[in-house]
């Protein structure tokens, strides 16, 4: 080999040395981290760069804590450090700790999700945004919530929603569940915030665009054409286009109806929707207006469609609570649909004795609370019966995470699931075909989508 050749083969050998040298100490370093008043909780870092990232994210039954979270709160107690998401992470699973992160938003702690998923949902998602940007999106969802429970309408159009999709099982034997709920969750959300009926063509548009959307939020986030990644980004702005088209179509109605007073009966029935009263909020740009339709698609389709997945598949096993209808609260402690959310510490923070450094990624793990036998008897057991004496707002109980990002969504969510719930019970009988758990992946799925085959009772009702 020549003299200059092997001078090469020095730079690339010790530049490769190096850099892992620099991975290397950046992902140990913070374990020097040596506070003063208080300890950094116990706890391991696993792999450069890495962490334990894969082991955390590791899928399980979604009524289980997983083999991760297991054997570290075994080995360290409910309160751990970890490296997770490429960051130093303390993981809590401690129903005060938790408490005391959601409540301390803004302050102590802010929310803080992997950067893809900002590149997905846009700098203005209520979802990432935080301080005053989430403050005003936030205040404008809280109204529109409570707007729209207050009107009639609404629960006209979750009933009418459910009776169509049960109609069209009436000469199946067998259905996918999943897919049906999908539908329900889509077609009301659809309906609330935009008005559009499952018939109109931008109701199929936005569905495939936000299927799209969907996938890209648990991909690899890699801008290279054809990637789920790059596709979900392209799929948003699309929805995005389709969305402004429909307020500017909306905006026109409104001019013609300023001009034209003769027939608002008919205009008014139609235009009780979200976006009548979002389109009249002057604190929201046009940006964050769209954005805040996406955020309520996004917030409202896959987790109410799980949520009534759970409640449907633990009531095949357990038919006694069929009788009893108490079954959406112990659904959502049992199924988990949220495992945790992301939060990261905004200066060091001592909490009974531990120190949570400035700049780590925090945890709250709400289905290790959810688990937890010494906060919920018989924890790993379905039982619906304990909501007739538990609280449902008590600190061991957060399916709706907390503070002043607690899901402004909960109340339609539930509603929706009684609604489906009620004309379900009345008009069909149901058994699960095979075994199909709930797996969190984290995002919990149905690996068969839950087949159900179906008998309609001999008294309908619809
Ligand atoms: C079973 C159904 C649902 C579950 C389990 C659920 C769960 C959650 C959780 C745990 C959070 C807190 C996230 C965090 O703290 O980082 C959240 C936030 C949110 N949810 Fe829901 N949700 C459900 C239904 C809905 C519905 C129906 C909507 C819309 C109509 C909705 C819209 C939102 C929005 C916009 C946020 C962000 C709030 C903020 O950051 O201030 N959710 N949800």
């Amino acid at each position: 080999m020549a003299e200059g050749d092997s001078c090469w083969v020095v730079v690339l050998v010790g530049g490769v040395v190096g850099f892992i040298v620099v991975v290397v100490l950046n992902h140990f370093w913070p374990l020097l981290f040596k506070g003063k008043g208080g300890t950094v909780p116990k706890g391991s870092f696993g792999w450069p760069l890495l962490g334990e990232t894969f082991s955390f994210l590791k899928p399980h039954s979604s009524n289980s804590v997983g083999a991760f979270l297991h054997d570290h709160c075994s080995r360290y107690g409910k309160v751990f450090k970890s490296h997770l998401f490429f960051s130093p992470t303390v993981v809590s699973c401690d129903p005060e700790l938790n408490y005391f992160i959601l409540q301390s938003e803004g302050k102590l702690f802010e929310c803080s999700y992997p950067k893809p998923i900002h590149g997905i949902l846009g700098k203005v998602s209520m979802l990432v945004a935080v301080g005053d940007t989430h403050k005003r999106l936030r205040n404008a969802a809280l109204s529109l919530v409570t707007i729209t429970k207050s009107k009639p309408e609404f629960l006209h159009d979750i009933e009418d929603i459910a009776i169509q999709i049960l109609d069209s099982w009436k000469n199946k034997p067998q259905v996918i569940f999943c897919e049906e709920a999908r539908k329900f969750t889509f077609n009301v959300i659809v309906k609330q915030v935009l008005g559009l009926t499952p018939q109109e063509p931008e109701t199929s548009e936005i569905l495939e665009d936000f299927l799209t959307f969907m996938r890209g939020l648990i991909s690899l986030p890699l801008y290279i054409p054809g990637t789920p990644y790059a596709r979900a980004v392209q799929a948003r702005s699309r929805i995005s286009s389709t969305v402004k088209a429909i307020v500017e179509k909306r905006r026109a109605g409104r001019r013609n109806n300023n001009n034209d007073d003769d027939d608002d009966d008919d205009n008014s029935k139609k235009n009780s929707d979200f976006l009548e009263i979002l389109l009249s909020v002057d604190t929201l740009s046009e940006d964050e207006k769209v954005s805040f339709v996406l955020d309520s698609l996004l917030g409202g389709y896959e987790t109410t469609s799980l949520l009534m997945c759970m409640v449907v598949h633990f009531l095949s096993h357990s038919p006694a609570a069929l009788q009893q209808l108490k079954v959406i609260n112990e659904a959502l402690r049992y199924g988990n649909v949220v495992k945790f959310v992301h939060r990261k510490a905004l200066k060091d923070v001592k909490y009974k004795g531990y120190l949570i450094p400035s700049g780590w990624k925090v945890l709250p793990v709400f289905t290790a609370v959810h688990l937890d036998s010494s906060l919920h008897a018989n924890a790993t057991q379905f039982h619906p019966w304990r909501w007739e004496s538990q609280d449902p707002t008590c600190k061991k109980f957060t399916p709706f995470g907390g503070g002043s990002r607690c899901c402004p969504g909960s109340d339609l969510a539930k509603v929706e699931v009684a609604f489906f719930l009620h004309h379900l019970v009345q008009n069909f009988r149901w058994k699960t075909e095979g075994e199909d758990q709930p797996i969190a992946y984290p995002y919990v799925e149905f690996q068969r989508g839950l087949v159900l085959n179906v008998d309609p009772c001999s008294e309908t009702t619809m």
